[in-house]
């Protein structure tokens, strides 16, 4: 069996077949958007001329570190293509992603994006997404009453669970717009446009990790090789 450090290597590297000369990039944050990086950074070396638009902090200054030309999407607003990792992929390439506390710059990016192609190994794969505890991004301000609204607005749909704080290092995680993440432990989500439209309607989130209609292909790496869902 492959490990998952290769195979996420293997997704990244096959990403870059949809990279061309002169596009505008978005670039994803997590361990596999990593390797995508790393290897876009020996193409640059080597004469590829992109720009990218980084979701994350870390993944700008590893853009940095690599040199790969960098704008922000103020400056640069229509992206020919986004590339990022997932933390499930569905059989409707619907996504939970958020693990890396990046999602609210990642959906933004994703959306401002003609196609987004998501990279992941092949343990991403969910029949029904929810295993993996769903990020929510809150303003600081009223957590305990944005908690609370969470809550209800899931119990609405017949969703409940854990829902907690993140926390890095004993401290709460401070995301890069200077938010909160709440991970949700619902469970299976077998109605994830209604978790989501619901979520919406909460005061105090900001955003949330359900990547909806979004993502119009995925690279999964597995022990059998990559294969190609939906249209890349
Ligand atoms: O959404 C993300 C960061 O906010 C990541 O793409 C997601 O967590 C997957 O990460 P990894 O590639 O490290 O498994």
């Amino acid at each position: 069996m492959t490990d998952a450090a290769s195979l996420k290597d293997k997704a990244g590297r096959a990403a870059l077949e949809y990279v061309s000369d002169g596009m505008r990039l978005g670039i994803g944050t997590g361990s596999t958007a990593e390797c995508f990086v790393r290897a876009l950074g020996e193409r640059v070396a080597g004469g590829l001329s992109i720009v990218g638009v980084a979701t994350s902090e870390r993944t700008a200054r590893l853009c940095e570190e690599l040199r790969i030309p960098t704008a922000s999407l103020d400056e640069m607003p229509e992206l020919d293509l986004a590339i990022d990792g997932a933390d499930e992929v569905d059989p409707e390439l619907r996504l939970i992603k958020g693990g890396g506390g990046a999602l609210l710059r990642e959906k933004i990016v994703a959306a401002a994006a003609s196609r987004f192609i998501v990279i992941a190994d092949a343990t991403k794969r969910v029949d029904v997404l929810g295993a993996f505890p769903l990020p929510i991004e809150v303003n600081g301000f009223g957590l305990t009453a944005t908690y609370l609204g969470i809550r209800r607005a899931a119990e609405r749909l017949g969703l409940a669970g854990e829902v907690r704080l993140r926390q890095r290092g004993g401290e709460a995680f401070i995301t890069d717009n200077g938010h909160l993440i709440l991970d949700a432990s619902f469970g299976r989500i077998p109605n994830a446009e209604a978790l989501s439209e619901a979520l919406h309607g909460v005061p105090g989130v900001v955003e949330h990790g359900l990547f909806l209609g979004l993502a119009g292909a995925a690279v999964i790496a597995g022990d059998d090789g990559v294969e190609i869902l939906g249209q890349a």
